[in-house]
């Protein structure tokens, strides 16, 4: 499938700041979170795709487009909802998305309809006939997203839209962002400095480090199974009694909590087999036995400075 993003050897430097150092990209279809600490280099990138910062090295196509070249085509297929608030505060989500939709092209009548659409969509309703000034943090969000909608982009550069929300506002643009790629078809590339909160709404996950690709690769094998069982028991001195016992029977096991980590790298379900079994001989409850999965904050732990190649099996890692 052709890649919504491609970039080669794209470096940008601010003077002394090496904000993006030689990135190889490759981004397709569907949902990509653009992760990485503050500083990796994620708004960076977004600005550069979109033309408003120019880079210092290298090239990057958007949708096919040369950067260095078709900056127009580009914004014109591309919506952008940036980090910091950039709202006019006297100005309704109304009046603002109309104007938006206008500067992007569309006539007023066709940019009314449109604004109520989008509107609707991001799930601002009465509210969007108010001065902006007076917004919530997530109210504000919801317009910077609904403009970045209005011309009907095929890709939206999303950064940080989860920034300073509170965990209801924050589940609620999560799920908005998976509406965007998944019930509307629209290529989404969205930033967060919280590794882990993109695992569950995209596709595919991009790890910035240092203005260095970490990583790339499919959100379910950042997620494999690490080949450990995740055990709870309870009961009078439950751990300590099912670790005697399973050591007896030469599985590994570690503390995690009021969790026990099994080793099951002898066979899955053979020591599934063996922990329930453990369990019920000693009499203990057991409350729970689940694979243990890898989360992105993993690779930040076990890779930090590896570098994989994106069109490589993105489980090797090959260290410098
Ligand atoms: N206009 C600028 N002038 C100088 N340095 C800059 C400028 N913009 C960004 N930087 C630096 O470039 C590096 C990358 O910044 P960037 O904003 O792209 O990172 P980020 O991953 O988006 O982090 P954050 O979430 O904190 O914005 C940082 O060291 C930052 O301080």
């Amino acid at each position: 499938m052709e890649p919504v993003v491609r970039t080669q050897g794209l470096t940008k430097d601010y003077g002394p700041v090496l904000a993006l150092d030689s990135l190889d990209l490759e981004i397709g279809p569907g949902i990509t979170g653009l992760v990485g600490a503050n500083g990796a280099g994620k708004s960076t990138l977004l600005k550069i795709l979109l033309g408003l910062v120019p880079a210092t090295g290298g090239r990057a196509q958007v949708l096919g487009h040369d950067i260095a070249s078709d900056g127009p085509a580009i914004r014109a297929a591309v919506g952008y909802l940036p980090e910091h608030d950039c709202l006019p505060p006297d100005v309704s989500a109304s009046d603002f998305v109309v104007h938006m939709a206008m500067m992007s092209g569309l006539p007023r009548v066709a940019a009314r309809e449109r604004a109520a659409e989008v509107l609707r969509h991001v799930g601002l309703a009465e509210e969007r006939y108010r001065p902006m000034g007076g917004y919530s943090t997530g109210m504000k969000q919801k317009a910077k997203l609904a403009q970045a909608l209005a011309h009907d982009p095929r890709l939206v550069l999303l950064d940080e839209p989860t920034n300073g929300l509170d965990p209801a506002a924050r589940e609620e643009m999560l799920g908005l962002v998976q509406r965007i790629g998944r019930d509307f078809g629209i290529a989404v590339i969205v930033t967060s400095h919280l590794l882990g909160e993109l695992e569950r709404v995209s596709d595919h996950v991009v790890v910035l480090d240092g203005g260095r690709l970490l990583r790339a690769s499919r959100t379910d094998e950042f997620l494999d199974a690490t080949g450990v069982l995740l055990v709870e028991v309870l009961g009078d001195d439950a751990q300590a009694r099912m670790v005697a016992a399973l050591s007896l029977a030469g599985v590994t096991t570690a503390p995690r909590g009021a969790m026990l980590t099994v080793d099951a790298a002898a066979g899955e379900r053979d020591v599934h087999d063996l922990i329930r079994d453990t369990a019920s001989d000693l009499g203990l409850g057991l409350v729970r036995l689940q694979v243990d999965h890898r989360h992105i904050e993993d690779v930040f732990a076990d890779g930090s400075g590896a570098v994989t190649q994106p069109s490589a099996d993105p489980r090797e890692v090959t260290h410098d």
